[in-house]
């Protein structure tokens, strides 16, 4: 496992327009290199604040839309077009801005469609997508990931993987359903861990002081049971990206002095 970079930027607003301007610059090199990208979205306010700064971001086309694929780390299992799923909350903050292939972004299953109420199998739908679309040279049954993005919670949940529920033990399966979640809805999709872990690069994304200990009890040596942020890292890279209160609570030697002061 490698070990995890810290970023930390001043305040939340400058660490979603320095994220947004880093993924520009790693999706462009992504499709210099390999003429195509994959990245891996995730909700919540840090998520969708990167993803509205990037709406925004000068050099925003630098990207190009059509060569890019987006895969969800999560989702709030809720009917197609709820406003709070992930995925509608993502096209609001940016998706519906930019020209997009649509089949190449990929929602998880909603609520009420071809799985009905059945989050199992919606899950083991997505994981079928995914595997589809891995490649031979892949790391198991997941394609190439260049960044897959994750919020963290207050109690050191990403995705929809919370410390002690069944799904962030799961080490066979790449997608699950969530069931009985302490953060609403209760009903979700998430990766697993393993899935997690096949991405060239995870970046975690915290900024608040609602997100200090979680970060302080993540990077202290938590086991992943306990503390799933944890138990987010990349095959290549695992970044955090803190702002300057998220971070309060990190031991000095891990707390790396603000570039940006
Ligand atoms: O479905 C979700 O709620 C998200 O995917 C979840 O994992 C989120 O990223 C964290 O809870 C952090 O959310 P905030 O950035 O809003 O604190």
């Amino acid at each position: 496992m490698n070990a995890p970079q810290l970023i930390v930027h001043r305040d939340k607003e400058l660490m979603a327009q320095a994220a947004a301007a880093r993924l520009i610059t790693r999706i462009v090199d992504a499709q210099t290199a390999r003429g195509t990208a994959s990245v891996v979205l995730t909700g919540g306010r840090n998520g969708n604040g990167l993803l509205a700064a990037l709406r925004t971001a000068p050099a925003r086309d630098a990207i190009d839309w059509s060569r890019l694929d987006l895969w969800w780390g999560d989702e709030r299992f809720l009917p197609e077009g709820d406003p709070d799923r992930n995925d509608t909350q993502a096209r609001e903050a940016l998706l519906d801005s930019v020209p997009l292939d649509p089949a190449r972004v990929h929602p998880m299953p909603a609520a009420g469609g071809a799985h009905g109420a059945d989050a199992d199998a919606a899950a083991a739908a997505y994981a079928r997508e995914l595997a589809e679309a891995a490649r031979p040279e892949n790391r198991g049954p997941v394609p190439r990931f260049d960044v897959l993005m994750l919020g963290v919670g207050p109690d050191t949940h990403v995705a929809s993987l919370f410390p002690e529920h069944p799904a962030v033990r799961e080490t066979e399966r790449t997608v699950v359903g969530v069931h009985g979640a302490p953060k609403p809805p209760p009903t979700r999709i998430s990766l697993t861990l393993p899935a997690i872990r096949a991405a060239r690069e995870v970046w975690l994304l915290a900024a608040g002081e609602d997100k200090a200990q979680a970060a302080a009890v993540a990077l202290s040596g938590a086991g992943e049971v306990q503390a799933p942020a944890a138990g987010a890292y990349g095959t290549a890279r695992t970044l955090w990206l803190l702002d300057a209160a998220a971070a309060a609570r990190l031991p000095r030697a891990r707390h790396p002095e603000d570039p940006t002061a």
